[in-house]
């Protein structure tokens, strides 16, 4: 049965095909398996700037469509090769109650943050497949250059205390090889 693609985002990632299904559902830093699994893993920042989370954001960080958050976006590369295009959404609040060093995060992955501090919980995982009518597909292909019709993407919170973000991970194909 064809794979379609979810058109929100869902629990289990049965629906995923089976290559991606066991990156969809690691449990612990993304980062420290691209690392483990890939040379020369860097992170290619994209973005760090202020902006409007996108409106399937908002429900997860209770946000109203106004407000703005800092929005980072980067792709985890191993060498040249494009591995994870991820986008974090980092609320105004959560910078100011406990994610405040995440400002000036630069090219360190933020799981080596996030994992390292024991306060730090992660919601449970939200999969769902996207083509070019999401806005993240066309931020990847932007940043990496054409890519197949559809991807698998993953998205979880990380809070600390009351402080929330929104990490959102897309495998890029070289992830499946
Ligand atoms: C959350 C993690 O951090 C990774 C690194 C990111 C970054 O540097 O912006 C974003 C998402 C993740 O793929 C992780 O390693 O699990």
């Amino acid at each position: 049965m064809p794979h379609i693609a979810s058109h929100r985002w869902v629990h289990p990632a049965s629906r995923a095909p089976r290559a991606v299904q066991t990156w969809l559902t690691h449990p612990g830093s993304l980062t420290a398996r691209l690392i483990a699994r890939f040379p020369r893993f860097r992170v290619r920042l994209l973005r760090q700037q202020w902006g409007r989370p996108n409106r399937d954001e908002l429900g997860a960080l209770r946000l109203e469509r106004s407000q703005l958050a800092l929005v980072r976006e980067v792709v985890l590369m191993s060498g040249d090769t494009p591995l994870v295009f991820a986008h974090s959404v980092m609320p105004r609040q959560a910078l100011m109650h406990g994610y405040h060093r995440l400002r000036r995060q630069g090219v360190k992955p933020l799981g080596a943050t996030l994992f390292a501090n024991p306060k730090v919980k992660r919601s449970r995982l939200a999969f769902r497949g996207i083509d070019r009518r999401h806005t993240l597909y066309r931020r990847a292909e932007a940043a990496v250059g054409p890519l197949p019709p559809r991807l698998w993407a993953r998205r979880s919170c990380f809070e600390l205390g009351r402080a929330r973000i929104l990490v959102t991970e897309v495998f890029l194909p070289a992830t499946l090889t």
